[in-house]
């Protein structure tokens, strides 16, 4: 099976998003000497600058994939090819130190400082003492680290996210065009697994790396990736797909097993808010006559109103049964703060919904009221998701 994904999304960044770089397995098979067919006959392509996720049961040949791409094991068959480079034809040593490796136990060698540790590879590389510092120091600020209080620190001297960090930070450490990343997060408890997984997913947006990650678990995947392969036994691919696609329209049986029945669910969190979704009440000021308010809603036939301030901001909501009487909207008017920005997901607006008891959310472009969603045309933007008209919020919280 093969799939060629999207154009990747680019940001600009201090600390190297220059270099990302498509890998394309071909006809790739592993066969272990006890006979064991840990792959076969793999097709895939990972789009530069993307996040792509292995996901699948235990033993089904997500980490095999992974390592015959910087060669820890090595293909019986097919071609590996970077950039179109064939990685058999690069020296092992040579290709690791161009492909950064994140796994869970992190590998930081325990009796160097974390200085030291993140500037492993470019030491490799005989970069001068002053470029390396200045790298490191640029790496651990963007990893979430301070250089002066953490850098001099020892791993045994760090928490276990700050380790993790430490380790993400020593992998870009000379920038490399690949990260290939291993159930980094699978020991920490769900609580700072998600914190870690958000940090990974800002760390990502600023550095644009192609990253193929590996997990079990299918929300870690929707969570994170911009592309999703299911793969089954024999590192057979059963669907390749972004997050809202798989769970909207499982390939079949296994994948929608493999998802879980509450595929609807969890599509929440990857579906963004399409303007088309919005529903368009009466819009009145605080400072509008009440009888003008009056005339709106009558005219619209709608139960409630959205007020606005002054200066156009969201001040709350004005229903039918109180628009009466002399005087102006403010003094009829009700607070109201349920607004989420119109790049948030269909989860966090229905999140929103419900922590603030709000029959409705309104939905802004900074300070622009764009309009509502109500729990009616919630479902309506989570039904046109499966058709795919919807925007994505891949790694939407
Ligand atoms: N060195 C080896 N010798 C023989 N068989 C192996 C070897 N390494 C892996 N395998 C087998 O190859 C298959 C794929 O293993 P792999 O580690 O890629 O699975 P995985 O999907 O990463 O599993 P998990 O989620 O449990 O880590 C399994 O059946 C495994 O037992």
């Amino acid at each position: 099976m093969d799939a060629t994904a999207q154009a990747p999304r680019r940001a600009s960044s201090p600390a190297g998003a220059s270099r990302a770089a498509e890998i394309r397995l071909e006809g790739v098979s592993k066969v272990f000497a006890d006979g064991t067919v840990g792959v076969a006959e793999l097709d895939l392509t990972f789009a530069a600058g993307e996040l792509t996720v292995l996901v699948g049961p235990s033993g089904c040949g997500k980490t095999t994939t992974m390592k015959m791409i910087n060669r820890l094991i090595e293909p019986t068959t097919g071609r590996v090819l970077i950039d179109g480079e064939d990685v058999t034809r690069v020296e092992p040593e040579q290709l690791r130190r161009r492909i950064g490796y994140v796994i869970q136990s992190i590998g930081l060698f325990p009796h160097q400082t974390v200085r030291a540790n993140v500037g492993t590879v470019p030491r490799l590389l005989g970069w001068d003492r002053q470029r390396i510092r200045d790298r490191v120091d640029e790496l651990l600020v963007t990893v979430g680290l301070d250089p002066a209080a953490h850098g001099d620190r020892y791993p045994a001297q760090l928490s276990g996210g700050q380790r993790q960090r430490a380790g993400v930070a020593r992998a870009l450490a000379a920038d490399p065009a690949v990260l290939l990343v291993d159930e980094p997060f699978s020991a920490v408890d769900p609580v700072v697994r998600e914190r870690l997984q958000t940090e990974f997913l800002r760390l990502q947006e600023t550095v644009r790396k192609t990253i193929v990650f590996v997990t079990h678990d299918i929300e870690e995947a929707v969570r994170i990736g911009d592309r999703i392969a299911v793969m089954s036994q024999g590192g057979h691919v059963e669907q390749y797909a972004t997050p809202a696609e798989l769970l909207g329209r499982p390939a079949n049986d296994f994948v929608a097993d493999f998802v879980g029945a509450d595929r609807g669910l969890k599509r929440l969190a990857v579906t963004g808010i399409d303007a088309a979704d919005l529903e368009q009440p009466p819009v009145v000021q605080v400072a509008d006559r009440l009888a003008d308010a009056r005339a709106a809603l009558e005219r619209t036939g709608a139960r409630w109103a959205v007020v606005l301030d002054d200066a156009g901001r969201l001040h709350g909501w004005l229903s039918a049964d109180r628009a009466t009487g002399p005087g102006a909207v403010g003094t009829a008017a009700r607070r109201m703060e349920a607004w989420v920005p119109k790049n948030a997901s269909l989860k966090t607006a229905f999140a929103t919904m419900l922590q603030l008891e709000a029959g409705w959310v309104a939905v802004l472009d900074d300070d622009r009221f764009l309009g509502v969603l109500t729990p009616e045309s919630l479902h309506s933007a989570l039904r046109r998701s499966v058709e795919g008209r919807v925007p994505e919020t891949a790694g939407a919280v």
